[in-house]
């Protein structure tokens, strides 16, 4: 039987190397398109994923020797998960490896966020020097509420040691996880206290739109709003209300309902979003660094040794 594996993705070399010490042949074709991984995937035991296209049922068709998924990177959302595990496909993926890029870029957000970097830099270039209008917020103090306590909820946590922050977090999938970081709390709690809102939970059918008009209009204070999770899980539209409404003080998105141009342009909200002062946005880039982009394969290979 052939110990084939496909990289489709654009992975560190380093994943390719050691895979290949493991006894496997490696392809590395970053460049290749669905179509072509179609036609040629029968061959392989394993691929290799980012998020460039989706691994469902037409690929599992396909893919008739197919034993293992390795995903570089967290989120599984373009894998239909179900239906490897019914066919008996292992998954492995690397949150490990990029969970302190997204957990730093959070925090960066957070503070550029607070500290109006966005609107100061734009103005000073256009010749205004405007000091009342950039007066900000200072972390200290405040309570920051996270949902989704894995490991990119938990590496935020870990970020925010240091400015005196009471950093809350709900997940509902665990409880008895407080720790030095992060004290455990009711989602109730995380409404009724929050300065700040950072979501670190994954794209599923439960949480698509999940954070819609419904689910800002509990928070009973004004807001700091961070995504560097999914932006299907938000509703944008929401989110520009409540910006207007002054209940969000400012959202930092790494991540949008839509990516990528054109799909982002022919947008009803992108307009808005893009002009607006207290929005910064960034290209879901919160967890893909120069540092990670070694990380992830290195964490990659040591779950491909036990599988
Ligand atoms: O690791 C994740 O979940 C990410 O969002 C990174 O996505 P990417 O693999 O860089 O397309």
């Amino acid at each position: 039987m052939s110990k084939k594996i496909l990289i489709v993705d654009d992975l560190h070399p380093t994943f390719k190397e050691e895979a290949i010490k493991l006894g496997f042949e490696v392809d590395d074709e970053p460049q290749i398109t669905r179509a072509e991984t179609l036609a040629k995937i029968k061959d392989y035991v394993g691929i290799a994923v980012r998020t460039k296209f989706r691994i469902d049922a037409e690929i599992f068709e396909a893919a008739n020797q197919l034993k293992f998924i390795a995903r570089a990177g967290a989120g599984l959302d373009n894998i239909d998960v179900k239906l490897a595990g019914e066919k008996g496909i292992k998954l492995i993926n690397a949150p490990e490896g990029n969970c302190d890029a997204v957990g730093e870029h959070a925090v960066g957000l957070l503070l550029s966020l607070m500290n109006n970097f966005r609107r100061a830099d734009m103005e000073i270039r256009n010749g205004i020097w405007d000091r009342e209008g950039n007066r900000g917020y200072e972390l200290k103090g405040k309570k920051v509420g996270i949902v989704g306590y894995g490991h990119m909820g938990q590496s935020f946590a870990q970020k925010l040691a240091g400015f005196g922050v009471d950093v809350m977090a709900y997940d509902k999938y665990k409880t008895g996880f407080s720790d030095k970081f992060a004290r455990e709390v009711s989602m109730e709690e995380i409404v009724k206290h929050s300065d700040v809102l950072s979501l670190h939970i994954p794209l599923t059918t439960e949480t698509k739109q999940m954070v819609d008009d419904e689910y800002f209009y509990h928070f009973k204070k004004p807001i700091f709003f961070i995504n560097t999770a999914r932006g299907e899980i938000v509703n944008t539209q929401a989110v520009l209300k409540y910006i207007k409404e002054g209940k969000i003080l400012g959202a930092g998105l790494d991540v949008l309902e839509a990516e990528k141009f054109p799909n982002l342009s022919g947008q009803t909200w992108y307009r808005e979003l893009s002009e607006n002062q207290k929005v910064i946005l960034t290209p879901h880039v919160g967890g893909w660094t120069f540092d990670s982009y070694r990380k992830i394969s290195e964490v990659l290979v040591e779950k491909l040794k036990s599988l």
